[in-house]
């Protein structure tokens, strides 16, 4: 059975020789020596050290082309990963804080994703996700923004530093983003205790949560969300690269599983933290000694926790 991925940040895809290629077409300099200096960079102490890599990096990203250049090299490395549907997020407020229009980043991604299934044989879906060490206000300015493009979104979602940035403010977009019809997801509990994993839940109702791997602290909130079938969208290696775990040994994925949540397995920003979903997955059954069903298991989560229509999801769980 093919996989969905649900926690993919297409500006993670970047990979080093695709940012030089960009920083040379976009006349722009790159604060890196070359590939391998940028390459050597990515030994991170934690989120924040991997987040100011990554923002800094964008920069090279300027026009429709960049976007969707970007978002077609990310499809086609996901179609030979196994990937039948890639529900993608989008750091907009990333990109139009340098100045890029959402129209110009908008029309770059949708143009790429909407060949997705021709093209590569992957349906997709576009999350555009909020950071949470801005405001409030300008989450909501960045939505206006992205509804006045027209570009059909799937959801939204929050990102970027966790601790100490509390979701509450944005409450009332993601409301308005539900009346809207949108889904709803958002980080939470991945350098965050699990406090920050019930914040996602009561104050966003977010109907998927991102990482969530620092839920397994608290037995009352395991039993919640596997009561209540909440997805945890998880990205071994991305959490042993920003030492959310200490190494690949001591995550709880098999734990979540032991637990009946709805884990999943997923890249994060597989450019920065060695590995697409075939990498993550090739990873955890070596390390954990994962049987055949077990693998069957986290592919029909991974289908099961996405956003397709029911008889789709039906369709592809039916196809084994
Ligand atoms: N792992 C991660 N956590 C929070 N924000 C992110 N943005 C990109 N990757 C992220
Ligand atoms: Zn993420």
């Amino acid at each position: 059975m093919g996989f969905a991925e649900l926690h993919l940040h297409l500006e993670g895809t970047l990979e080093p020789e695709l940012a030089f290629e960009l920083a040379e077409r976009n006349q722009l300099t790159l604060p890196w020596r070359d590939v391998d200096d940028l390459r050597s960079r990515f030994d991170y102490g934690c989120l924040q050290d991997f987040l100011d890599i990554y923002y800094a990096n964008m920069a090279v990203l300027r026009t429709e082309a960049d976007f969707a250049e970007l978002t077609d090299a990310y499809l086609a490395r996901a179609a030979r990963a196994g990937v039948v549907r890639a529900e993608v997020f989008l750091d907009l407020q990333a990109h139009t804080a340098r100045g890029v229009p959402a129209e110009v980043v908008l029309a770059g991604v949708s143009d790429a994703l909407s060949r997705s299934e021709v093209d590569h044989g992957v349906s997709s879906g576009l999350i555009v996700t909020f950071l949470r060490h801005l405001s409030a206000d300008d989450a909501e300015c960045a939505y206006d923004q992205a509804l006045a493009t027209g570009v059909e979104l799937l959801g939204i979602g929050l990102c970027s530093s966790e601790v100490g940035f509390p979701a509450a403010p944005f409450a009332p977009l993601w409301q308005r983003a539900r009346a809207d019809g949108l889904h709803t997801v958002a980080h939470a509990g991945e350098e965050g205790g699990p406090d920050y994993v019930w914040e996602a839940l009561r104050e966003l109702k977010v109907e998927r949560v991102d990482h969530g791997i620092r839920a397994v602290e608290d037995p009352s909130l395991v039993a919640h969300l596997a009561e209540q079938r909440i997805p945890l969208t998880s990205c071994p290696l991305s959490n042993v690269r920003l030492k959310a775990v200490p190494h690949l040994a001591a995550h709880p994925l098999p734990a979540m599983l032991d637990a009946g949540l709805l884990v999943t397995v997923n890249s994060d920003d597989p450019a920065y933290f060695g590995g697409y979903l075939d990498d993550n997955l090739v990873a955890v059954r070596d390390q954990f000694g994962l049987r055949q069903d077990q693998l069957d298991t986290l592919a029909c989560n991974s289908i099961e926790a996405s956003f397709l229509p029911a008889a789709e999801k039906a369709r592809l769980l039916a196809v084994g």
